[in-house]
C-alpha cells in the first residue's frame, strides 16, 4: 500500500526500448533464489564476467552486500525479508528501466515474495533461476560457517535449519549445483538468454 498521495507519474523521453536499441541487448532480471551456499553468489559472478566480456551490461545485486546499505536496517524476520525482496524487486524494476541485464542473488525464501516481483514486471523480464541444492550439501559447504553457528543455535531464524525455504514450482530454469560445476551451470543460463534472444535487441 502506498502511503503517499497527490503524486503523479512523469515519463521519461529516453524509453527502455532506446536503451536496449543503444546497448544491443535486452534487459531483464535474472532471479537467482536458493538456499545460503547453494551457490547463488558464486554463479551470479561468475555469470556476470562471461557477460561483460561479451560487452553486455550487467549489475548484480547481492543480499549480504545489499544489506550493508540499502537495506541495513532489515533482519531475518519473515516480514523483514519481505520488505527485503520487495525492494528489490523494485530496485530491479529500475535497472531494467535502465537497460541493465540485472542478477540477482537473495535467498528470497518465500513464493510470495518472488511472485510479487514477478508480477511487477513484464513476463519476459523475470526470469527465475532456482539454485538447487541439497541442505546437507550446503550445509558441507558452509562457505561462511553459518550452518555451524545456527546449529550451535549462534543464529535464529537461519534458512533451512529453523526458517523455511520454498523452492520455486515453476522457475525458468533449475541449476542443480550438486551435479553441475561452475562451468556447466553459467552455460546453462547462458544458453537459456542466447536461446530467447536476450543477448541481442
Ligand atoms: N538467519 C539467516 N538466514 C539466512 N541467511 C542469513 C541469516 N543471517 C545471516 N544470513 C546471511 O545473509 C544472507 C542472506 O540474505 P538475503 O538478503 O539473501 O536473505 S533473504 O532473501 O531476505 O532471506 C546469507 O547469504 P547467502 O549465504 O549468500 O545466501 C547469509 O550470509
Ligand atoms: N556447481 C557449483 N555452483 C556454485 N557453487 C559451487 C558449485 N560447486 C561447489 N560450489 C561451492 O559452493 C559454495 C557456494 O557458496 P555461495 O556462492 O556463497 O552460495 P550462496 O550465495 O548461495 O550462499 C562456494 O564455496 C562454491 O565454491
Amino acid at each position: 500500500m502506498s502511503k503517499s498521495k497527490h503524486i503523479s507519474w512523469h515519463e521519461s523521453m529516453v524509453t527502455k526500448e532506446f536503451r536496449q536499441k543503444r546497448n544491443k541487448h535486452k534487459s531483464a532480471v535474472l532471479w537467482f533464489t536458493g538456499l545460503s551456499g547453494s551457490g547463488k553468489s558464486t554463479l551470479t559472478v561468475e555469470l556476470e564476467r562471461k557477460l561483460y566480456q561479451l560487452g553486455i551490461y550487467t549489475y548484480r545485486l547481492d543480499g549480504d552486500n545489499i544489506r550493508h546499505g540499502l537495506n541495513k536496517n532489515l533482519g531475518f524476520s519473515p516480514e523483514d525479508r519481505t520488505e527485503n525482496i520487495r525492494r528489490i524487486g523494485e530496485v530491479s524494476k529500475l535497472f531494467i528501466d535502465a537497460g541493465i541485464l540485472t542478477l540477482t542473488a537473495f535467498i528470497s525464501p518465500y513464493r510470495e515474495d518472488r511472485n510479487l516481483v514477478r508480477a511487477l514486471l513484464p513476463s519476459n523480464e523475470f526470469i527465475e533461476i532456482y539454485v538447487k541444492c541439497s541442505l546437507e550439501a550446503c550445509e558441507e559447504r558452509d562457505p561462511k560457517g553459518l550452518y555451524k553457528k545456527a546449529r550451535a543455535g549462534e543464529i535464529a531464524g537461519f534458512t533451512g535449519v529453523d526458517a523455511p525455504y520454498e523452492a520455486p514450482i515453476a522457475p525458468e530454469l533449475t541449476i542443480d549445483t550438486e551435479k553441475l560445476s561452475v562451468e556447466e551451470a553459467t552455460q546453462q543460463v547462458m544458453n537459456y538468454l542466447l536461446e530467447n534472444e536476450y543477448l541481442t535487441e
